[in-house]
């Protein structure tokens, strides 16, 4: 019997961390950990990486490139070295890396299979590009449209730092944040969604641990000349026909943002007026599921050639 593929999470006690620890143990592989008193400690990360077929960085972007070079050092070295799946945004539009959103086209899942080297996409752009992509490659949204996205987070997409905000008796009950309008995930949203102009992204955090809604707003004669509601709902069912994870679910009038919280899922609905003359796309997904470990979980599924069954 083939022995089961080793994985080390590099950040093991965050937030990140422990969701991707937990959702392991449906996988068949075995978890490497360090003694917890040396998790900062680079003899115990590197001997712990040399041990790995798989590291998955759940750090912040510094102390992820930091890893990611002792895992060429080891390489240089004429060692093992495994393949890293990254949850930070430091690699998310780098050459060399694969992104780690399988439906983002149909070669993906199978380049996510080959690569030594897979970003996590972030929770914001998991919704963002989940709506945009399909419809600029269908050719109904020109390259160069004018994008806006709001989104509502939980508040457990600020990390540690932000949960303990939140959590102290007083924590605000709503904000808007991103308001220079230079949000780290811009990039990585104008990268995969294929767009030349950075989007108006206005993200903000309500008082409930997890959840999330993307929300786009839409006028429809901005769209290529012709292009109905209708239009818009087929090109995504179409897309993710196949997909165990993204629903194109039917308009709603009201939707509540942490629905989905603890699910891998993620829902994408097209609302538009009854005249049809103005949309707003949504996608509502768990900012902790399939906007960071859900997707996790794909990815190493992918990169390990595994497949969930495991205590079950
Ligand atoms: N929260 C979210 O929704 C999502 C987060 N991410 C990304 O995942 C990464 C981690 O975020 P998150 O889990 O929220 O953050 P947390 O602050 O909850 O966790 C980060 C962890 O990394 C540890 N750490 C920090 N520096 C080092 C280092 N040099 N060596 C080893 N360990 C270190 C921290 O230890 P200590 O606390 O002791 O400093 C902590 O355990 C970030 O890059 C974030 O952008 C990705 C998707 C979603
Ligand atoms: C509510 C909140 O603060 N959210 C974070 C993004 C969540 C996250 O950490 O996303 P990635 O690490 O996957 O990029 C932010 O806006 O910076």
């Amino acid at each position: 019997m083939m022995a089961e593929p080793v994985v080390f999470i590099d950040g093991e006690a965050g937030t990140t961390g422990l969701e991707i620890r937990e959702r392991l143990l449906s996988l068949p592989v075995r978890i490497y950990s360090v003694d917890p008193a040396r998790r900062k400690d680079p003899q115990a990360r590197v001997e712990a990486m040399a041990e790995a077929d798989l590291v998955v960085l759940c750090l912040p972007d510094d102390a992820s490139r930091e890893a990611v070079a002792m895992v060429e050092q080891l390489a240089t070295d004429g060692r093992k070295a495994p393949k890293i799946l990254d949850a930070s945004t430091a690699f998310r539009t780098a050459p060399g890396w694969v992104y780690g959103f399988p439906e983002l086209s149909e070669d993906q899942p199978e380049a996510i299979m080959r690569a030594n080297r897979v970003s996590n996409p972030g929770c914001y752009p998991t919704g963002a590009i989940a709506l945009l992509r399909p419809l600029v490659d269908a050719g109904v949204m020109a390259p160069d449209f004018p994008v806006t996205i709001n989104a509502i987070s939980g508040y457990t997409g600020g990390g540690r730092s932000m949960i303990e905000e939140q959590e102290r008796e007083g924590g605000p009950a709503f904000l808007l944040y991103g308001l220079n309008l230079a949000h780290k995930h811009l990039p990585e949203i104008r990268s995969h969604a294929l767009l030349e102009h950075r989007p108006v992204f206005v993200p903000s955090v309500g008082h409930f641990p997890r959840g999330m809604i993307v929300s786009i707003p839409i006028h429809m004669n901005l769209l290529e000349k012709g292009t109905t509601v209708e239009d818009l709902r087929v090109i995504l069912e179409k897309r993710y026909v196949a997909s165990s994870f993204v629903t194109v679910c039917k308009a709603e009038n009201t939707l509540v943002a942490d629905a989905l919280a603890g699910q891998d899922g993620m829902e994408l609905r097209v609302h538009a007026d009854h005249e049809g003359r103005n949309a707003v796309l949504t996608a509502r997904l768990d900012n902790l599921g399939k906007g960071a470990s859900g997707a996790a979980i794909q990815n190493i599924a992918l990169m390990l050639g595994v497949s969930p069954g495991r205590g079950e």
